[in-house]
């Protein structure tokens, strides 16, 4: 599904990051981890096709990143990609289910799997642990343990081919990280689906099928 070859990155003031290739199929689990700053969540902005390539390819089902213009690789994205950002991105002043629709609003594929929209947000919101009340909130109002799952269910819906999880976990005490991450894969479609997440937490290995420590590669 995914195959990343030869990505390097360099920010105007910073060091280049060279990173390890990837290649991903669907029904992969995959867990980035490694020090803060070596690149984990620039390396999920290349794949999301949020930042703009500098050196090495990247292809999705075949499709090559270097051969889209950036307004098809943001529609390649909204259709195939789930994106759960480190710092949420939510839209404060939205409702709780305002913010979990976003997530088909721009992807007419996306929103052609979901047959019924405020059904789908309801089953989201119960299966990631949210309470049903929560729904019509702004979602200013929750605490970011809460909002981590709201954002968690708008890269969901709509099963998006990829899902790409930047320390989802980090404000969920371990219980509840370990209820979080058996509900995410619980929606998780192993034959259509692929998840890559980053995290700090060496605890959560268990739950993917690679891990990948880049403090190895920087070795
Ligand atoms: N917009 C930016 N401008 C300049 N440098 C940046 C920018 N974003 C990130 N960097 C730098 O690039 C390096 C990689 O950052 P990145 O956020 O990808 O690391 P990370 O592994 O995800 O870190 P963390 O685990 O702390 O989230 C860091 O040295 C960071 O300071």
């Amino acid at each position: 599904m995914l195959e990343t070859l030869g990505l390097e990155y360099h920010y105007q003031q910073g060091k280049k990051i060279v990173f390890p290739d990837i290649g991903l199929k669907r029904g992969q689990r995959l867990l980035i981890s490694g020090f803060s700053g070596c690149g984990k969540t620039t390396l999920l902005s290349l794949i999301a096709g949020a930042l703009k390539l500098q050196a090495g390819d990247i292809k999705f089902d075949g499709i090559n990143y270097s051969t889209m213009s950036s307004l098809l690789l943001d529609q390649f994205r909204a259709d195939h990609i789930g994106y759960i950002f480190q710092t949420l991105n939510l839209i404060p002043f939205l409702s709780v289910s305002e913010n979990i629709a976003l997530g088909v609003r721009f992807s007419q594929s996306r929103k052609s799997k979901v047959s019924n929209l405020n059904q789908e947000v309801v089953r989201l919101v119960s299966s990631l642990g949210l309470e049903r009340e929560a729904l019509k909130i702004p979602v200013s109002r929750l605490s970011v343990g809460q909002q981590q799952r709201v954002a968690a269910a708008r890269a969901l819906i709509g099963k998006p081919d990829l899902i790409l999880a930047d320390e989802p976990t980090s404000a969920l005490d371990s219980d509840t990280t370990k209820k979080f991450l058996n509900e995410v894969m619980e929606t998780f479609d192993s034959n259509k689906q692929a998840i890559i997440m980053v995290s700090h937490d060496a605890s959560i290995a268990p739950y993917f099928d690679t891990v990948i420590d880049f403090n190895k590669h920087y070795a």
